[in-house]
Parts: structure tokens; C-alpha cells; sequence
């Protein structure tokens, strides 16, 4: 974790202190300044081992000459000479034997300043930590490291980046339920006078709850835009990097600062990094952010509203928050973003593509009904992907070949140029999602395949089968649950077939497949030995201070058994209906398998142009 790299820097700086006072005091001993007196002593008690005078300090008077041989006598004589007035010779730093029957006899009449010892020494302790301290920090600036030390050094400063944001509503798109909830926060932020007058319940604090890349940064932005207040932003990783105490003090410095520029906004990202359930963090136990959030905690119960300060917060795992963090006074107001539906990415692609010169023949209705599940983030890169590729290939407007290679682009990972696939490899990809392909037309409820591929993306997909939902869906059949699980076995069942053999290819496929026949029995009462009662997964509350791991599951052992069993046996029967289908249609697997290979890359009008050649075999089974 963070906090260790940012410890041992730390502890870098105090040893390298410990070594410079060591210096310091190891370099004291032979290195005595003081009076005359006391050095004649210390030479009559042979504990002199060397000397120097040093130069410098009488110097005009020696003119930097050496120490020893003549040069060593006629020095000796000057101190003589010297000795008479009042010259401050406050050090006499001895290094060479010779001179030390000279100095004795010299009489050297030590001024007095004493003191000047402790000065110099006090000087070299310092001085050079004082620098090093200065480099470090010059280091970590241009490394842009965050915390740590530099925040020590600025923490009476401005740490905290306060800004208007130029980001509105407008920007925004698709997820208008979550707008709404949070014009009332707006309606505050401009004028908290009014609004308090008209008796208003404000809240808070508002946490953001969604799927990475949902807009939820963008959306606290926009409410700040919104109402036209400042911004202050800082991620919850970012406090746990800090140095023990620091990240306390930062947090209460953030409210102090923040109070003085109300009305404005806090927003913390990331709060799960800072707000995972105490004592969550196992034996290690990082105190350091359990102090921090217990200062989180401490500040925002102690925090008048009617400051005009609200206190927003952003997580993708509302699960694992602390759920003192939800308590009525604290987090109480929750605010949910879903990646978006089909028209929701309609409007993302309309926001981001503003500022993109688009051909006529782009449809972004079309672009949106090929990417569901794309969060706003995706889309974004999605537009940003299609416009450099045209600008790659010089056009003057982005068409949707563009899009639809910046699709496969971002559904895949980049394109691996070089990754040669053996052509056994190949070919059993090409059965495998031939298998995809064709079940998948063949069931009544699953959805049309769009395009297949073997061209490998990335690591994760060698291959891909997509399909085109015709519509968004919010409640799914049983008959539809099963026929997706049909169409995720197909690969699998297509290689069995065909070779006898299977890969490690499919394992995805039968993750999705597990999952869904749990879901069904566990959740939608679609089996029939379980029957209607649902067994979901034990959940932290907001209202129980229990961490998830002290939960007793809500189910007994044998039930979960029984859970088990039925699982395996829903995917043995879908296994059984796709082995059927895919027997009884061995000939057009065997032609769409082929015409992938020769092809790499086949779309619906071609998939559709090969199926109609062929006679597809329906086959009788149970559900
Ligand atoms: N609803 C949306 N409308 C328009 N653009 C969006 C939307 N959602 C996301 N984006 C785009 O994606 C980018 C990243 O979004 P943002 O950082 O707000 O997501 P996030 O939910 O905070 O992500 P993370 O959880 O990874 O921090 C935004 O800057 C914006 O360009
Ligand atoms: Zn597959």
C-alpha cells in the first residue's frame, strides 16, 4: 500500500538527520574551540592531537599561509603578536603536530565569545537538513507528488484546489433522475438565505453511488458549475497516503478553509478509499486512516448546514463504507447513477460529440444500440477513439466506419497487430463463437447477433460474438434468462463437438452462465425445488454497525447445498438443449466456422445471407 513508500521516505529524512548530528558531534571532538587557557591545558594533557589555525578568522593577518614548516613558525608568531589585542579568536582548529610547540608558547588572549561554539555547531546540524529539506520538496514539486511532506510544508496554504468549475447540467447527460435530486442542493448553494427563510431541509452530505466512469465527478462538478460556487475536491486515496497526523489535520483544515469560502461544495472521491468499515482492514489495521476518518466523522457532525457548506462524495462500493459514514446527519442522502440506457448513451454521444465534426451518415441512435453497457466514460473515449481514427486516415469528418472501428476498439481492448494466433487456435475461436452465433439466432428470446469476430482483442477476447439488443430491457423472462445461457454455453458445446476437446477459452462464458443460473435460483424464484423463497448473499446495512464478514448468512449450509446442486443441474439441462441444437446443425456450424476463418470478421448481413442457404433444424426440448 501507499502509506509504506510514503512512511520510508520519512524515515529516510530522520536518519539522514541523525547522521548529520552524528557528524556534527563525532567531527566536535577534534575539532575543540575554546578559550586559549583551557587549550594550553588540554595540551599539557596530551590530549591535543592535532591543530589548525584557522585562517579565515584572522585572516589578513595571515594571509591564508599555510600551517606548517616556517610558515607554521612566522604563524605562531603573529598569534604572539596578536595575543597583545583584542582579536577574536574564537576557534582554533587543530590538525598538524608541528604547530603545537609554537602555540605554546604563543600567547593567545582568547576573546570571550564563547557562544560561537554552540552557534556553528548548531549551524552545521542544521544548515544541511534545511537543504535537503528544501531539495526533497523541490523533488516531490516536480514529481507532482501529492501529501507527504509538502503538505506539512503548505498546510497553513491553500492546499486544496478551490475552483469554479465551468461545468453545468448541460454537460451532462442521460442521467436526469440524478440531476433533479441534486437541483435542490443547487437551489441551496445559490442563495442558502432564501432557502433556509423558506424553510428547506438541507442536507448534508450527498453520496454519489455508481459503476466507474457513471459521470459522478462530472455531476458534483456541474452542481458546483450549477450554482456557481467553488469546488473544493479531494480524493479519499489521497488522504490515506498522508504521514501519520497529517491526514486528520488536512481533513479539518479542509472544512476550515471551506467555511471561509461558503457557499461551496466538498467533494471527496473515492470514499470508499478513506471510508472502508473500521477494523475492515485486517491485522495491519491502518490507524492512520481510521484517525482520518474518524476526523471525517467528527467534522461533518460538528458542521452546520446553515454554513452553506455541502459535503458531496463519490463510490462505486457503497458496500464496504463505514455505515457510521450513512447515519442521519452524515451521508444521508444518497444519490444513484446506472450506466446509462439506450437513450441515455444516445445523449452522452450528442454531449461529446459536439465539438466533433461528424459525417452525415453517422447515426449515433445506431452507435448507442451497439454499446450497451458502455458507462460515459466509455463513450467519451468511444468519440475520442473515432476521431483520431479519422484524423489517422485524413478525413475531413468522422464516419461511422470510424465508430465502428473505435467500437471494436474499445469493446476489445486495442488491436494486438502483432499477436500471431496458431492457426489450431484459430480455428477452434472460430468454432467456438460460430457456436455463439448460431444458437443465438436460433433462440426464439435471445438477442440478433451483430457481428462476429476472430481477430484477437487484447488478451481477455480472442474472439467475439456481439449481439444487438432490439431494445432495452428491464425485466427479463425466464424464457429469455435461459436462452442467454444457451447462447453463453454455444462456445463451449461448439468445441466439445468439433473436437472433442475443449479450451480454457470459454471460461468467461461460463462465469456469466454460473452467475445467471444463481441469480434465477437465488434471487427470481425460477426454481422449482427452492421454490419462491429468495437466498440473497449477506449485505452490509446502514443501519447494523456489524462489518459484512460478522454476518451470519441469511441461509443454513444445507440450503446452500441444495443452491449448488440446482445450479449445476440448470446448466447440465442447458448444456444438454445446446448440444442438440448445435448436433442437429452441425453443417451450418461447420459452414459459419469456416466462412469466419476465411474472413475473420463476419456482419449480420452476411451471417444472415450464409443461415439463409442453410436449413436451420429447431429441436424439441424442455425448458
Ligand atoms: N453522464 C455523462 N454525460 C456526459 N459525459 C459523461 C457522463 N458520464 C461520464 N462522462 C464522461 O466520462 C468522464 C469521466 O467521468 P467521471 O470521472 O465523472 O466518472 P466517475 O463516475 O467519477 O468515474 P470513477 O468512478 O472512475 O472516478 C467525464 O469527464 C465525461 O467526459
Ligand atoms: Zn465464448
Amino acid at each position: 500500500m501507499e502509506p509504506k513508500k510514503q512512511f520510508s521516505s520519512w524515515y529516510f529524512l530522520i536518519i539522514f538527520w541523525v547522521i548529520v548530528i552524528f557528524q556534527s558531534l563525532i567531527a566536535q571532538d577534534s575539532m575543540i574551540s575554546l578559550p586559549y587557557s583551557e587549550f594550553k591545558t588540554l595540551l599539557k594533557a596530551g590530549k591535543v592531537k592535532e591543530i589548525t589555525i584557522e585562517e579565515q578568522l584572522i585572516s589578513g593577518t595571515l594571509n591564508g599561509n599555510g600551517v606548517n614548516g616556517l610558515v607554521a613558525k612566522e604563524t605562531a608568531d603573529h598569534i604572539k603578536q596578536l595575543g597583545a589585542g583584542e582579536h577574536p579568536f574564537s576557534t582554533i582548529r587543530v590538525t598538524d603536530p608541528a604547530l603545537m610547540q609554537d602555540l605554546e608558547v604563543a600567547k593567545v588572549r582568547y576573546s570571550g565569545k564563547a557562544d560561537n561554539k554552540w552557534v556553528s555547531t548548531i549551524l552545521s546540524w542544521v544548515l544541511p537538513g534545511v537543504i535537503f529539506v528544501v531539495i526533497w520538496l523541490f523533488v516531490m514539486n516536480r514529481t507532482g507528488t501529492t501529501g507527504g511532506l509538502m503538505s506539512i510544508g503548505k498546510s497553513k496554504a491553500k492546499v486544496y484546489m478551490a475552483k469554479e468549475t465551468s461545468v453545468t447540467f448541460d454537460d451532462v447527460a442521460g442521467i436526469d433522475e440524478a440531476k433533479d435530486e441534486l437541483m435542490q442542493v443547487v437551489e441551496f448553494l445559490k442563495s442558502p438565505e432564501r432557502y433556509r427563510r423558506l424553510g428547506g431541509k438541507i442536507p448534508k452530505g450527498v453520496l454519489i453511488v455508481g459503476a466507474p466512469g457513471t459521470g459522478k465527478t462530472l455531476l458534483a462538478k456541474a452542481v458546483a458549475g450549477e450554482a456557481g460556487v467553488p469546488f473544493f475536491s479531494i480524493s479519499g486515496s489521497e488522504f490515506v497516503e498522508m504521514f501519520v497526523g497529517v491526514g486528520a489535520a488536512r481533513v479539518r483544515d479542509l472544512f476550515e478553509q471551506a467555511e471561509q469560502r461558503a457557499p461551496c461544495i466538498i467533494f471527496i472521491d473515492e470514499l470508499d478509499a478513506l471510508g472502508k468499515a473500521r477494523g475492515m482492514s485486517g491485522i495491519s489495521g491502518n490507524d492512520e486512516r481510521e484517525q482520518t476518518l474518524n476526523q471525517l466523522l467528527v467534522q461533518m457532525d460538528g458542521f452546520d448546514t446553515n454554513k452553506g457548506v455541502i459535503i458531496m462524495a463519490a463510490t462505486n462500493r457503497p458496500e464496504i463504507l463505514d455505515p457510521a459514514l450513512l447515519r442521519p446527519g452524515r451521508f444521508d442522502r444518497h444519490v444513484a447513477i446506472d450506466r446509462p440506457d439506450l437513450v441515455g448513451r444516445e445523449k452522452i454521444l450528442h454531449v461529446h460529440c459536439k465539438h466533433v465534426t461528424l459525417a452525415p451518415s453517422v447515426e449515433l441512435t445506431a452507435i448507442a444500440a451497439r454499446t450497451p453497457g458502455f458507462a460515459g466514460a466509455d463513450l467519451a473515449n468511444l468519440v475520442n477513439e473515432a476521431a483520431l481514427h479519422a484524423a489517422r486516415v485524413g478525413k475531413d469528418a468522422v464516419d461511422m466506419t470510424d465508430f465502428d472501428e473505435a467500437i471494436d476498439r474499445v469493446v476489445g481492448g486495442l488491436e494486438k497487430k502483432n499477436r500471431i494466433m496458431n492457426p489450431r487456435e484459430k480455428e477452434t475461436v472460430a468454432y467456438h463463437e460460430a457456436g455463439h452465433a448460431l444458437v443465438a439466432e436460433m433462440r426464439p428470446n435471445a438477442d440478433r447477433v451483430g457481428k462476429i469476430s476472430i481477430i484477437p482483442r487484447g488478451i481477455a477476447a480472442l474472439g467475439y460474438t456481439q449481439q444487438i439488443p432490439t431494445e432495452e430491457r428491464y425485466l427479463l423472462k425466464k424464457s429469455e434468462l435461459l436462452d442467454r445461457i444457451d447462447v453463453l454455453l454455444a462456445g463451449r458445446v461448439a468445441e466439445e463437438l468439433v473436437f472433442g476437446d475443449v479450451s480454457t477459452g470459454a471460461q468467461n462464458d461460463l462465469q456469466r452462465a454460473t452467475d445467471m443460473a444463481r441469480h434465477m435460483i437465488t434471487r427470481y424464484g425460477m426454481s422449482e425445488t427452492l421454490g419462491l423463497a429468495t437466498f440473497e448473499e449477506p449485505r452490509t446495512s446502514a443501519f447494523l454497525d456489524v462489518p459484512m464478514s460478522q454476518q451470519p448468512p441469511s441461509y443454513s449450509e444445507r440450503t446452500a447445498q441444495v443452491i449448488d446442486d440446482e445450479i449445476s443441474k440448470l446448466l447440465a439441462k442447458a448444456h444438454e438443449r445446446v448440444e442438440l441444437t448445435l448436433q442437429a446443425n452441425r453443417a451450418s456450424l461447420e459452414a459459419l466456422a469456416k466462412l469466419l476463418l476465411e474472413k475473420e470478421v463476419v456482419d449480420r448481413v452476411t451471417l444472415e445471407g450464409l443461415l439463409s442457404t442453410h436449413d436451420l433444424q429447431p429441436v424439441e426440448h424442455s425448458k
